[in-house]
């Protein structure tokens, strides 16, 4: 349904790049989180793809028609993409249906459509109201129902949630979410948050510094990360250093880096308890109840210190902790 082939943007002629060499694809009706650190080149992503900003290599088709490349560029409008920002951008002097309507000229019953869409989103009755007459949440999901109206063929939210609370986050989020899975549209959803992506993308795509580092499905990122940063981003994981290998006495191939998820780290009370390959002992610094279980600090004679999760409530001062080969996860040295 959307293909990018080769994208690359720079806003300084080439100095540095926003976006680098960037290729991948999306299945109709997939919905794909874009997840990355400020300043990875999320935004800069949608905004090509939208038609905000033109490349400076590369293509992007949608469908079988080329939408932007070095020789061709479809207007924005042309694109048939709904775009729904971290700011509501709702027109202030329009009400909530004026605002559905913007845009969905070419649609007949367009006062139909528009009110549809009101009730898609929960919003039948406010239809009469201005932006400023609506909360956070409720203005967010105007702009949902504004970007849907015109019939678009992908949806781009690009962190949307961002400006609202933790709770009224996580609600919106799956309200938001639920309404889009009806409408079988194919969604690309920016978000620095991991969390947010786990819970409703097919795909997740990780940038860093402007560079795809993986297209996988939540599981492969959890099991086959391709780098330590990918690890990390998809649960708490130590980085086997010189350090640490010395200390549980693994020696690894120094052309690779290495690292292991806290949760494979196992605890015991003494050496012949554990059936680890690799142990060592470790004071407990700290112990932090989390629900059923607990979290040590742990520092050992190296001076590392790690955390590891137990449920023994039992913990003497000095424990053992190690873990197996076939629990480390190795990458091409970064
Ligand atoms: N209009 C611009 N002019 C110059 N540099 C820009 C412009 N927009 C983005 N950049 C730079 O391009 C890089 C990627 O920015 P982009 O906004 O795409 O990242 P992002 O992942 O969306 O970040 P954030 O999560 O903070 O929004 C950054 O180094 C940024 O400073």
């Amino acid at each position: 349904m959307l293909t990018i082939n080769s994208l690359s943007k720079s806003y300084n002629k080439g100095k540095n790049f926003a976006l680098e060499d960037v290729t991948f694809n999306l299945k109709a009706g997939q919905v794909c989180a874009i997840v990355g650190e400020s300043g990875s080149g999320k935004t800069t992503l949608v905004r090509l793809i939208a038609g905000l900003e033109r490349p400076d290599h590369g293509s992007i088709v949608m469908g079988d028609k080329v939408i932007a490349s070095l020789d061709k560029f479809v207007q924005p409008e042309k694109r048939k993409i709904g775009l729904v920002f971290q700011e509501y951008a709702l027109f202030p002097h329009l009400t909530i249906l004026e605002n559905v309507l913007y845009g969905i000229s070419k649609i007949k019953h367009k006062r139909k459509r528009a009110q549809d869409m009101l009730d898609l989103v929960g919003l039948s009755d406010l239809g009469d109201r201005y932006p400023h007459q609506l909360s956070g949440g409720q203005q967010q999901r105007v702009a949902l129902a504004r970007a849907l109206a015109p019939e678009p063929s992908l949806l781009i939210l690009d962190e949307p949630f961002s400006n609202l609370d933790t709770m009224l986050r996580t609600q919106l989020r799956n309200e938001v979410f639920d309404i889009i899975k009806k409408t079988e549209v194919t969604v690309l959803f920016v978000t620095h948050d991991t969390q947010d992506a786990l819970s409703v993308a097919d795909e997740i795509l990780i940038l860093q510094n402007g560079k795809v580092i993986q297209k996988d499905v939540a599981a492969n990122l959890y099991v086959n990360p391709n780098t330590l940063y990918v690890a990390s981003l998809f649960g708490s994981t130590v980085h086997i250093n010189k350090n640490l290998q010395h200390a549980f006495r693994c020696p690894l191939k120094e052309t690779c880096c290495y690292a292991i998820r806290n949760e494979k780290i196992k605890v015991s009370p003494s050496s012949s308890d554990t059936d680890c390959e690799y142990i060592t002992t470790a004071q407990v610094i700290k112990k932090i109840q989390l629900g059923e279980s607990i979290q040590l600090l742990l520092k050992l004679d190296s001076g590392e210190q790690l955390t590891v999760m137990t449920q023994d409530k039992n913990i003497a001062d000095t424990i053992f902790i190690g873990f197996n080969s076939t629990d480390i996860l190795e990458f091409e040295n970064e």
